[in-house]
């Protein structure tokens, strides 16, 4: 018996920013984010959307592309970092929306008897929602899953990371039918725990708050959907991370070079070219080649040999987000979802192929895994249109870009939206203070 992922959707935020606006006004040279880092457009939320209308989304396009039937699926796990609250899961608000939704067609609370829950392990989380739920179905074979990867990644406007910004959700159905791709249930674990990228309760000063300090106790502590980072230590920590899983892949599973017999390489994706960048050292251990600096790392890279290399393993997986930049815990699946769409458009046929993962998670983690395409997988990608439906959101001007970061829209940017968004939160109830309600539209 086999398992593994049957079918996939996605969503990616309504608006995006054209990077070259953001590189102009930040003054930095476009080439650097374009020709540097793969950075063509930057998606991002609309005032109505947040990750759990991003997962909302995705889980009505699988279930309505695939016509699953929702009380045949008995787990729903999502992996995020954009949780809306501490304790109750975005999970839970997603999987209310989507009840709503189907309610004439499956009747009051279609989702009653399945088990909803988010793991959270910054942009790894999905992996391990999708490690559990095989183990889940491969201990019982009758059974359906489905993962959901959905985030916004949301760094200080002029920071560094803001133009690695993105989000949006994909999600994936796991069986005993793997009509994508069959996941070998073998996992190379590399964990260590460091500070390259966090949201903290941040602690804050009494005259660090602009307004009315008097009405703030003498420290208080809040979330904040922006971490705290250090953008080259978490590119050596995500490094030192996936080098440390693919040895510990390979000593599990008795391969020597296991890159060199996958079709594709996909990877955790922060920014288009992250994976083709980080993945030199690998590449280098594994053929002889050494470097002391980063410099002869860097030297690697431009060879002929490692530019065929990328061409044929890794750039396919880039090309959506280029288009999306960063989705935290759905940007591995999206590179996924980018090289099957690529290969598709370009009518190869990757039947049998075995394709590599990467994962990584700040924090931090790094999980690799590899899985073998189905002969099927043309009719679950045939659903998709990943280009054309990217092509269809709505550009926005740097004002309202910086507007929107600030929270200082009150309504959306497109009022004609369709589809699921947020209706109000609850600000005068005691009992309900917070609470977040939806509706589809
Ligand atoms: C957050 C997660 O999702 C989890 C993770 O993966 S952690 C690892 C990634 N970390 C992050 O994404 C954190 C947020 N982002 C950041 O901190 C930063 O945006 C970043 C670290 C990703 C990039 O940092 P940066 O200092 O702006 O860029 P830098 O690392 O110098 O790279 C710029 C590239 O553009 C190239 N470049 C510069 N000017 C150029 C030009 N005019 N033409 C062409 N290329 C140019 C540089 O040569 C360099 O490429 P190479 O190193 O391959 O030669």
């Amino acid at each position: 018996m086999t398992f593994g992922i049957e079918a996939a959707s996605f969503y990616a935020p309504s608006l995006y920013l054209e990077i070259k606006d953001l590189a102009e006004k930040r003054g930095i040279e476009p080439a650097k984010l374009e020709k540097g880092l793969g950075l063509h457009k930057m998606g991002l939320p609309d005032v109505h959307e947040d990750a759990a209308t991003f997962a909302a989304e995705a889980l009505l396009k699988l279930i309505t592309d695939y016509q699953i039937n929702p009380k045949d699926i008995s787990r729903i796990y999502i992996g995020t970092e954009s949780a809306l609250d501490a304790a109750k899961p975005t999970a839970s608000y997603a999987m209310q929306m989507v009840e709503k939704y189907l309610e004439n067609e499956f009747g009051e609370r279609c989702f009653k008897n399945c088990d909803v829950v988010d793991m959270t392990f910054a942009c790894i989380g999905a992996v391990d929602a999708l490690h559990n739920s095989l183990d889940f179905v491969q201990a019982n074979p009758d059974k359906k899953a489905i993962v959901i990867a959905s985030d916004y990644a949301k760094y200080e406007l002029s920071s560094p990371g803001e133009y690695t910004q993105g989000g949006g959700a994909v999600a994936l159905l796991i069986s005993s039918e793997p009509n994508l791709i069959e996941i070998e249930n073998k996992w190379g674990v590399a964990t260590e725990s460091v500070f390259d990228f966090f949201k903290p309760r941040r602690q804050f000063k009494k005259e660090d708050l602009k307004e009315s300090p008097e009405n703030f106790p003498d420290k208080i502590e809040i979330f904040t959907d922006e971490p705290v980072f250090d953008g080259h230590y978490s590119n050596q920590c995500y490094q030192d991370r996936i080098r440390e899983a693919y040895q510990h892949y390979k000593e599990i599973t008795s391969t020597t070079k296991p890159y060199e017999n996958w079709r594709y390489l996909i990877f955790h994706l922060p920014y288009a070219f992250h994976g083709k960048r980080v993945f030199t050292e690998i590449y280098s251990l594994e053929n002889g080649i050494s470097f002391d600096t980063l410099e002869e790392q860097k030297s690697v890279a431009k060879s002929e040999e490692y530019i065929q290399f990328i061409n044929s393993k890794i750039e396919k997986s880039q090309r959506a987000s280029s288009e999306i930049g960063n989705m935290y815990t759905a940007s591995i699946f999206m590179a996924l979802l980018s090289a099957f769409q690529s290969s598709y458009d370009e009518n190869e046929d990757l039947s049998g192929e075995e394709i590599g993962f990467l994962a990584y998670g700040s924090g931090s983690k790094s999980k690799v895994f590899a899985g073998k395409v189905s002969p099927k997988w043309k009719k679950v990608v045939s659903k998709w249109n990943l280009f054309e439906t990217l092509k269809n959101r709505l550009a926005i001007d740097f004002n309202t870009y910086e507007k929107l970061h600030r929270k200082q829209l009150e309504h959306s940017v497109n009022p004609d939206y369709n589809g699921f968004g947020l209706d109000r939160i609850e600000l005068e109830n005691p009992v309900l203070k917070g609470a977040r309600y939806y509706q589809h539209k």
